[in-house]
């Protein structure tokens, strides 16, 4: 079968490694801190030169295709995933690391298409299949196809309809390229990816972030959430300051899950593809199906975790990124 989508996935590794160049650059200079919905919401000129950088150079070989990008939706564009290809950047995931030099920043890229015709993720294709690589014996995955020989038979559906066909996350002050084509596994600089095979929460190592919401009332959520989990008791807490690298650091194994409320869909795109092909599950913090508009998440190395987890958090509602968007899901 034609593989439609390789050249533009191509293409987004090789923008994502020149957009960390200039993010690196830029990391040796003066950086003019600009604020948008909040004092504590960040964004740069680079932030801006960014993503403006890499939807020129997709624009210049794919003219067709529509974009979701944080700093364009800041300026005013909309935020809709449709049937089109569509291209969902976040220039620089973790902009308060970069404004501060802490040394995690990452630039993400996820690329949807037929949203309609978006299949369950988790539908294995084929049975007794079992993915070569670092899983082991009767380790089972979430997905099946492809070359990369993923899942056995009762392959554990994710709570997902995911519609992104690939995803890249670049590192770029550690120089790892994280990248998934559904169906076909995840990777770190060309080696596959498995979650951790971690079954106790007690013995897990949790990652959230703590956003730009100063409202006392979205704190006092955040840290009851926080002390349930911590008290589970979990081995530990991590931040990274980048939802996405914490994305990553779950389908490296690293970490055996993450959870955030009011991140937005291009912190989400590509590293929710990433979870899922390493094996993971995503889940909505109420334990419903995760949706990328609705900016609750949970991503985790299996439905276990991911349900302990979404017990213990306490739930809010903040406006989905389609909010405003006409025609956009309920
Ligand atoms: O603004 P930005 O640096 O691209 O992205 C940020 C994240 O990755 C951070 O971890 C999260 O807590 C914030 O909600 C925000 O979305
Ligand atoms: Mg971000
Ligand atoms: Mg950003």
């Amino acid at each position: 079968m034609t593989d439609l989508w390789q050249d533009a996935m191509d293409h987004a590794v090789s923008a994502a490694r020149g957009a960390g160049q200039v993010v690196r650059e830029a990391l040796l200079e003066d950086r003019m801190v600009m604020v948008k919905s909040s004092s504590v919401d960040l964004v740069t000129q680079t932030d801006q030169k960014v993503e403006q950088l890499i939807i020129q150079s997709v624009k210049e070989k794919f003219p067709t295709h529509r974009f979701i990008g944080e700093e364009s939706v800041a300026a005013g564009e909309p935020c809709v995933l449709s049937d089109e290809p569509t291209w969902i950047i976040d220039p620089i995931d973790g902009t308060t690391n970069f404004v501060h030099r802490f040394p995690f920043v990452a630039v993400s890229i996820g690329f949807s298409v037929n949203k309609q015709r978006a299949e369950p993720a988790g539908r294995a294709s084929g049975p007794g299949q079992q993915r070569a690589g670092p899983a082991g014996p009767g380790q089972q995955l979430s997905r099946a196809s492809g070359p990369s020989q993923r899942a056995g038979p009762a392959a554990e559906p994710l709570l997902a309809f995911l519609q992104v066909e690939f995803g890249v996350v670049y590192s770029c002050l550690e120089d790892k390229m994280f990248t998934a084509r559904r169906g076909r596994g995840s990777f770190c600089n060309g080696d596959p990816l498995q979650v951790s095979e971690q079954k106790a929460i007690q013995q897990s190592i949790i990652a959230t972030e703590f956003g730009s919401d100063r409202d006392p009332e979205v704190v006092d959520k955040i840290f009851s959430s926080l002390r349930n989990i911590l008290c589970i008791p979990v081995h530990g807490i991590r931040s990274a300051g980048t939802a996405a690298i914490n994305m990553c650091l779950v389908a490296s194994g690293c970490v055996e899950a993450y959870y955030e409320i009011g991140m937005h869909v291009w912190d989400l795109a590509a590293a929710s593809l990433i979870v899922s092909e390493a094996g993971g599950v995503l889940m909505d913090v109420e334990g419903g199906p995760f949706d990328l508009m609705s900016r609750r998440v949970i991503a985790a190395n299996n439905r276990t975790i991911a349900e302990r987890i979404s017990g213990e958090i306490q739930a809010y509602a903040p406006a989905r990124d389609d909010a405003a968007a006409p025609g956009a899901d309920p």
